[in-house]
Formats: structure tokens, C-alpha cells, sequence
């Protein structure tokens, strides 16, 4: 069974109808290149409101330790999630499981970045290029997606619930994640794409 994350959720309402429909995680994003971030009392807001067995990824990109330790005080999400150009050593001195995100926007030459983060607990491929923000809804090669690393591998980037089954076929992925697919704007999630998106993953197994 292939998990979802969905991400970017800046409302209650969208996190508690993300759970209701299967979402085993939701993402809330905290870095200031991103037009989702949210405030620590919107976190908060969302993180306490939602049910047991759903987890709650916090988002960073490139930012400042300090504000990686706030959000974990206030928010205490059950994993972190880096998206910049920070180190293995860089994420894991959190002493939380963490995602690296490699930006597959390269195309093959982003592949050998995946094997800098022993540490990581997953490997989220996304389709921005380097420098790029996530969040973009630009898709990579999903036949890219490698067979033979030991951490689980999470695909992202451009999915819909359009395409979703097809890149579920190719990649093989561990889990999907999905931001701007499922929304109506930035931040804020369309209910019929949402549960059309959970669908098209459950059905694609
Ligand atoms: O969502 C954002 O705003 C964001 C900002 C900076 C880095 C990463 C971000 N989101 C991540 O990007 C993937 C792919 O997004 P999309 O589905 O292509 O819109 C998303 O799942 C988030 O993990």
C-alpha cells in the first residue's frame, strides 16, 4: 500500500478532511520561501486538532536551527523534513527522524545527492530544480526513480489525482506527496481533488 502525505496545510478543517479520507501524513510548512508557511499558532492549531495515527511532517528549507527548535517545541512533529541544501550532519543534529529532499529538476545528476544522507529516515524526490522552491507542481522522470537504496523513497512534484496511478506504476514509490494537486490556491486544499487524490492512490495499491 503506497502512503500519502499531503502538504501545505494551513487550515484545520483541510488536515481533519485529509485524515478523515486515509491521509496517513500531513505536512505544515514553516520556511519563508514557501507561500503555505504557517505560524506556530496555526500549527499548533492543526496539530492538536487532528486524530491519533495521523502524523505531522514539519517542513524546512534551508533555514535557521533556532527556528527548527521552535517548531519542534511547540509543534512536536513526528518527523522533520529538510528541502534545501542542507548536510546529513545539518538535519540530524535535531536527534528527530528526518526526510532529505533531493530536487530531481536535474534530472540524472541529482541521482548520486541521494546517497549523501545515511542518516535519513526516507528520501523524498521532488521535481524543482536546485535553488528552486518545492511546492511547484513541476514533475521529474519518474522512470528516474531508483531501485536499489535502502531507505524508503517518497515521489513528489507535479502529482494530481490525474496522474497519480500512472506515476505510482513507474516509480514504485514508498509513499506520495502532494501539495499544490489538491488545492484550490496556495494553502488551501480543494475537497473533491483531495478525495479524489486519496482514491486514485488507494485504487493504484
Ligand atoms: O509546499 C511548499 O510551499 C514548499 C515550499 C518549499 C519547499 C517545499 C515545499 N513543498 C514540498 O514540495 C512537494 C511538491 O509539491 P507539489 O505537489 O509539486 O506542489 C510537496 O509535496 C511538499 O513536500
Amino acid at each position: 500500500m503506497t502512503r500519502i502525505k499531503c502538504c501545505g496545510m494551513t487550515r484545520v478543517e483541510d488536515a481533519l478532511l485529509a485524515a478523515k479520507l486515509g491521509a496517513d501524513a500531513i505536512g505544515l510548512v514553516f520556511t519563508a520561501r514557501s507561500k503555505r508557511r504557517v505560524t506556530l499558532a496555526q500549527a499548533r492549531a492543526i496539530a492538536s486538532a487532528l486524530p491519533p495515527f495521523v502524523g505531522i511532517v514539519a517542513l524546512f528549507m534551508d533555514d535557521d536551527a533556532e527556528l527548527v527548535h521552535e517548531v519542534i517545541e511547540a509543534v512536536q512533529p513526528d518527523l522533520l523534513q529538510f528541502h534545501g541544501e542542507e548536510p546529513d550532519n545539518w538535519c540530524a543534529q535535531f536527534g528527530r527522524r528526518f526526510l532529505k529532499a533531493i530536487a530531481m529538476g536535474e534530472g540524472r545528476a541529482a541521482l548520486h545527492k541521494l546517497r549523501r544522507y545515511p542518516s535519513a529516515a526516507g528520501l523524498l524526490l521532488d521535481g524543482h530544480g536546485l535553488g528552486e522552491a518545492g511546492g511547484s507542481g513541476k514533475a521529474f522522470d519518474w522512470s528516474l526513480m531508483p531501485t536499489d537504496l535502502a531507505q524508503p523513497l517518497i515521489l513528489a512534484g507535479g502529482l494530481t489525482p490525474t496522474n497519480v496511478a500512472e506515476a505510482i506504476r513507474v516509480a514504485h514509490p514508498w509513499a506520495v506527496d502532494v501539495a499544490s494537486g489538491i488545492e484550490s490556491a496556495p494553502g488551501i486544499k480543494d475537497p473533491q481533488k483531495l478525495a479524489d487524490f486519496i482514491h486514485a492512490v488507494r485504487q493504484a495499491g
